[in-house]
């Protein structure tokens, strides 16, 4: 498996990598936000910007990322605009969402994009060929809100989203009961020991899916969300919580 490679970041080796969301509505409180996450030692730090009130405006989401990636300095930055679709907040036209998109990987102030594969399907080689050319690593990703699909089409889903350029995949899926969180993290495996390619992250959410969270390591996943001041999904645990689980379940 090719492991992606941020500084001293290395995602597919060791540890499964914790990113810690920011998703403050505004300037001031999302920079307050983000030097309060620093100080949590996340390995990653996202920008959920669907939550950003002036994300409609691309002058106003050019200034705020380049203020973000100063106060972050060297800390790898992730940005994410999570489609209302996919369970985020994002009410945008898909022509939006991809010059929103274009926009933020041509300004090289991050290094990962969440690129959502069903609404990107049709524009998604030039966006995958605009990251790579920008230096932006591409975390494709898919989210079900309602409900967890069978295990084979956890696997196809990844394996396509890989075949569609990938650096970096991601399934989110909501359980209705402790099978489905077996179902995620078997096919998790069956990804990790038969056909990844690419580092994946998987995870089912909720209180039922915490486990999946915690134990993202042992299955495959190869980085897990946590929650810093506010969290960004069902079932995110606080980073301190998760480090002392991850202390007990993957080292030695
Ligand atoms: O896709 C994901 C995963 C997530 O939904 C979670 O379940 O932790 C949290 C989101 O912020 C992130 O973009």
């Amino acid at each position: 498996m090719k492991s992606i490679v941020i500084g001293k970041t290395v995602i597919g080796e060791g540890l499964p990598k914790v990113i810690v969301p920011l998703t403050k509505f505004n300037d001031e409180d999302l920079l307050v936000e983000l030097s309060n996450v620093k100080s949590m030692n996340p390995d990653i730090i996202e920008w959920r910007a669907d939550f950003y009130r002036k994300v409609g405006d691309l002058p106003s989401v050019r200034h705020l990322l380049s203020e973000i990636r100063t106060e972050a300095y060297d800390l790898p930055l992730l940005f994410t605009f999570r489609t209302q679709k996919e369970g985020g907040s994002g009410d945008a036209s898909v022509s939006y969402y991809q010059k929103l998109l274009e926009e933020v990987i041509c300004s090289r102030k991050i290094e990962v994009i969440d690129i959502e594969w069903n609404i990107a399907k049709p524009f998604i080689d030039s966006l995958v060929d605009l990251a790579e050319k920008n230096g932006v690593f591409v975390l494709m990703s898919h989210h079900n809100f309602q409900n967890t699909p069978s295990k084979k089409e956890i696997i196809d889903r990844f394996r396509s989203m890989e075949q569609s350029g990938a650096h970096m995949t991601k399934i989110a899926v909501m359980p209705k009961d402790f099978h489905d969180v077996m179902t995620l993290m078997e096919a998790s495996w069956d990804m990790k020991t038969k056909y990844a390619t690419r580092p994946f992250i998987a995870i089912s959410m909720g209180k039922l899916g915490m486990i999946s969270r915690m134990a993202a390591g042992l299955y495959g996943s190869a980085a897990t969300f946590a929650s810093g001041k506010t969290s960004s999904a069902p079932g995110q645990i606080p980073i301190g919580q998760l480090r002392t689980i991850f202390d007990l379940l993957h080292k030695g």
